[in-house]
């Protein structure tokens, strides 16, 4: 059964859970023998409103953006590598593009915000807020209004297509500062326990990456709301993911969460529409020190754990097969009663 999520998809309620975990029992296995497998299931069956749910395609976009913070030595890698990895995408040699090929993963990039002048490249979306943020060291990030911009071209771009799932990547260099930031401001966490090495500082960077980060801090209250700590301490592509993830949730899409930067977003996304946090699936704990306390936050469970650090959506693109194949059990797994199998003794 394909049950289209808007209009006429029946609700969900609990007659279709109750069915929903009957089924699952009653595969030929033993009770909760596919571990995760099933919790996955559930929650694909859930967002998709089937019983019988078919996860064909996934589409992976990446957002990449400047940060004006980047200028500030927060970061292992120099600005202009957001752009040349833009490039790179383009050209088809970055990671991402060769899992998204080996996967059969439809694959698009989108200019956020890249300093300096808008690349000039038929397959590059752009949805270009400004040429970067600015340093957030002694003032927002960007304005109301940026922020409201980002979210809204999100919002299209994640409801957009026809792909069942959807995973997001990021790319940009000193995200990791802005993203722990946000988290910080959204969870009331330390922020010595949300910042880490990103792309690979070593001790003393790490060290002059927090003093930078708790200055920066200190500028704004403790605890803020979801669009003010977005506009404080965000990035064009991180507001531009949030805003894909409640377009793709708001769409019934299951959505593929990547890593540190892609779970904060999230949990910025979580915090502008709680209905938002169901269809999304965690695809992996981060090497990214604060990514464990902003998967705590919102009470997931990633799927994998293989040290990754990289971001781009390579974690969600590894994920993807085991989220299909999740639900291709729930869907096409024969029950003890069809099959003549015993069940439990
Ligand atoms: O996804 C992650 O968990 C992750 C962890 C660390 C770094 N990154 C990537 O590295 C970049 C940000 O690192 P940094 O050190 O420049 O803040 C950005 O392009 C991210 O895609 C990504
Ligand atoms: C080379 C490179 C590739 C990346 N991909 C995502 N973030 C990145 C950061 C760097 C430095």
């Amino acid at each position: 059964m394909v049950v289209s999520v808007t209009g006429t998809a029946p609700a969900w309620d609990a007659a279709m859970e109750a069915e929903l975990l009957r089924r699952i029992d009653g595969k030929t296995k033993p009770v909760g023998s596919l571990g995760a497998v099933e919790t996955i299931a559930a929650a694909v069956a859930r967002t998709r409103r089937s019983l019988t749910p078919r996860l064909e395609a996934c589409d992976l976009t990446i957002f990449a953006a400047d940060h004006g913070i980047a200028r500030e030595g927060v970061s292992a890698y120099p600005q202009a590598v957001t752009r040349q990895m833009v490039l790179n995408f383009l050209a088809g040699g970055a990671a991402a593009n060769v899992m998204s090929r080996a996967l059969g993963v439809g694959f698009r990039v989108v200019d956020a915000g890249i300093a300096g002048e808008p690349i000039d490249h038929p397959a590059l979306i752009s949805r270009r807020i400004g040429p970067g943020t600015r340093s957030f060291l002694d003032g927002p990030a960007m304005t109301v209004a940026e922020l409201d911009a980002a979210l809204d071209a999100g919002r299209a771009l994640g409801a957009d297509g026809v792909a069942d799932a959807v995973a997001f990547g990021e790319m940009g260099i000193g995200n990791t500062s802005a993203a722990a930031l946000v988290a910080h401001k959204l969870t009331g966490t330390p922020l010595a326990d949300l910042v880490g090495r990103g792309t690979g500082l070593a001790d003393a960077g790490l060290e002059r990456k927090r003093v930078t980060l708790e200055g920066a801090a200190a500028r704004t209250a403790p605890v803020l709301d979801p669009r003010a700590a977005l506009a404080e301490y965000g990035g064009f592509e991180v507001a531009m993911m949030a805003g894909a993830m409640l377009g793709g949730a708001a769409a019934g899409r299951v959505v593929l969460v990547d890593g540190f930067i892609a779970a904060v977003a999230a949990l910025a996304a979580v915090a502008i529409d709680p209905a938002a946090r169901g269809p999304m699936i965690f695809a992996h704990r981060s090497a990214e020190r604060g990514h464990g306390a902003v998967l705590a936050s919102l009470a997931a469970e990633p799927i994998l754990d293989l040290g990754l650090r990289l971001g781009e959506g390579t974690g969600a693109l590894l994920a993807w097969p085991i989220v299909k194949a999740s639900a291709a059990m729930l869907s096409e797994m024969s029950s003890f009663e069809t099959a003549g199998v015993s069940g439990p003794a």
